[in-house]
């Protein structure tokens, strides 16, 4: 066992120890950002009045999380947003610049980035701790993992943009938000199962090998 490592993740093999972010690290943020900066733009599907659209951005930013961890999951939806802040058009209906944070959509987008390094970080603890279970019972945990960052930080913050911005009392802006639930919870589904696929054929992309941190001087 090395000196960081938790006895769990010496039982299963598994490292959650990361050192510094090489180049294909730097690549998966580029990439992930870009998947978000899509994501604002395919398939926005208008609800209520409010201008805060159906979107598949939670899909992209739940899976960010998942994929990659907490690290660089802020880290990609830290360039995604700071981009979009610089005037890129990549918020939905292609919108950009730090008006968007004036906007009823501004909860959301700050959600974003913390529920991706929350699911990121939960993901890590599960992968980890669920290394000799069953597959069923670390895709449920990871759904689970998912739900709660996305209920807390994305609807929540949600709420409290739409309560501050758009001027809803607080009964108003929970039932402007309910509408987006069944859809985040399909989004989610798929943003676990693409997740898992990726962490079985590229096992190194999230827990690195303790062999390989080991060999490093
Ligand atoms: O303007 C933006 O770029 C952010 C749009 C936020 C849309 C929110 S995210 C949670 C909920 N689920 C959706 O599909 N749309 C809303």
């Amino acid at each position: 066992m090395t000196q960081t490592d938790h006895p769990a993740t010496a039982k299963t093999g598994l490292s959650r120890r990361r050192s510094r972010w090489n180049a294909t690290d730097l690549g998966l943020i580029a990439v992930f950002a870009a998947l978000v900066a899509g994501s604002a733009l395919i398939a926005a599907i208008p609800v209520g009045g409010l201008g805060v659209p159906i979107t598949l951005q939670t899909l992209a930013v739940m899976l960010t999380g998942l994929a990659l961890g907490p690290g660089r999951a802020f880290a990609a939806l830290g360039l995604y947003l700071l981009l979009g802040f610089a005037g890129l058009p990549i918020f939905s209906g292609g919108r950009s610049g730090l008006g968007v944070l004036a906007g009823p959509s501004a909860g959301y987008i700050v959600g974003f980035l913390l529920a991706a390094t929350a699911v990121g970080w939960l993901t890590v603890v599960v992968l980890a701790r669920t290394a000799t279970r069953t597959g069923k019972l670390r895709a449920v945990l990871l759904f689970a993992a998912a739900m709660v960052s996305s209920i807390v930080f994305i609807h929540g913050l949600g709420i409290l943009g739409m309560m501050v911005n758009a001027k809803l009392d607080f009964s108003k802006a929970f039932l402007a938000d309910l509408v987006f639930y069944p859809g985040d919870i399909i989004k989610n589904v798929l943003a676990v199962s693409i997740a898992l696929a990726l962490h079985k054929a590229f096992p190194d992309l999230l827990l690195r090998r303790v062999r390989t941190a080991d060999a490093r001087p």
